[in-house]
């Protein structure tokens, strides 16, 4: 089996538990509340940060251009288009400037941005690619739903179409196949590093969704 495939296997009930998550089937009913979306997404921006930092130290450990080229195009898409979508999304929901530049950090945000941080300061190219990839693969596994027809409003439709569309499945089939063969090239030890920040990443994914309904 690959080396994806293997860590997801190993995290398959958390990773599951997102799939079928009520904030997935709210957002494709269009039925998310305005007052869990706002959380969800002034939280969310706050893991972005952190997320774009991750793909700069990606952008410096990995071991050759076309991986460097790969993730950089990747940060342009983060940061032009989905920024956008965060600030059309704050004010169609109201959030207050304060909430968008500075909320309180809950448990989970906090967790995810040590676990950003302590991939990027272990300057292990396999262990931020396996952060990375359980944030994206995750995020277009939930996404991914053939033939769903899209909710309404925009910022519904929207989060769901930045995580399905064709430019991010290619992106996530490459993380997968780059995951693996870093994977082939890595002693036992450094295989069970990023599987340990794998597995960081993929709890703090369940926890996140689930926190937002608290
Ligand atoms: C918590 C979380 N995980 C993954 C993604 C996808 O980048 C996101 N936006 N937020």
């Amino acid at each position: 089996m690959s080396f994806s495939n293997e860590l997801r296997q190993e995290n398959a009930q958390d990773w599951q538990a997102c799939v079928d998550h009520r904030f997935v089937r709210e957002i494709f009913a269009g039925e998310v509340s305005p007052d869990v979306m706002r959380r969800y997404l002034a939280q969310d921006y706050q893991f972005i940060d952190g997320f774009v930092a991750l793909l700069g130290m990606a952008i410096a450990t990995a071991d050759r251009f076309e991986s460097r080229i790969r993730f950089a195009q990747f940060a342009a898409m983060i940061t032009s288009d989905e920024n956008t979508y965060f600030q059309r999304a704050f004010v169609a929901l109201g959030v207050p400037e304060a909430e968008r530049a500075h909320p309180v950090l809950t448990a989970p945000t906090a967790g995810f941005q040590a676990l950003m941080k302590d991939a990027a300061a272990s300057r292990d190219y396999a262990s931020c690619l396996a952060v990375l990839t359980v944030a994206e693969w995750l995020y277009l596994s939930w996404a991914d739903r053939p033939g769903e027809e899209l909710p309404p409003d925009f910022v519904h439709a929207e989060w769901i179409t930045l995580h399905n569309n064709d430019g991010f499945r290619s992106f996530v089939t490459w993380l997968r196949g780059e995951l693996d063969r870093i994977g082939a090239a890595s002693a036992p030890a450094a295989r069970a590093d990023a599987a340990a920040f794998f597995r960081r990443a993929v709890t703090l994914e369940r926890a996140f969704f689930d926190h937002i309904y608290e």
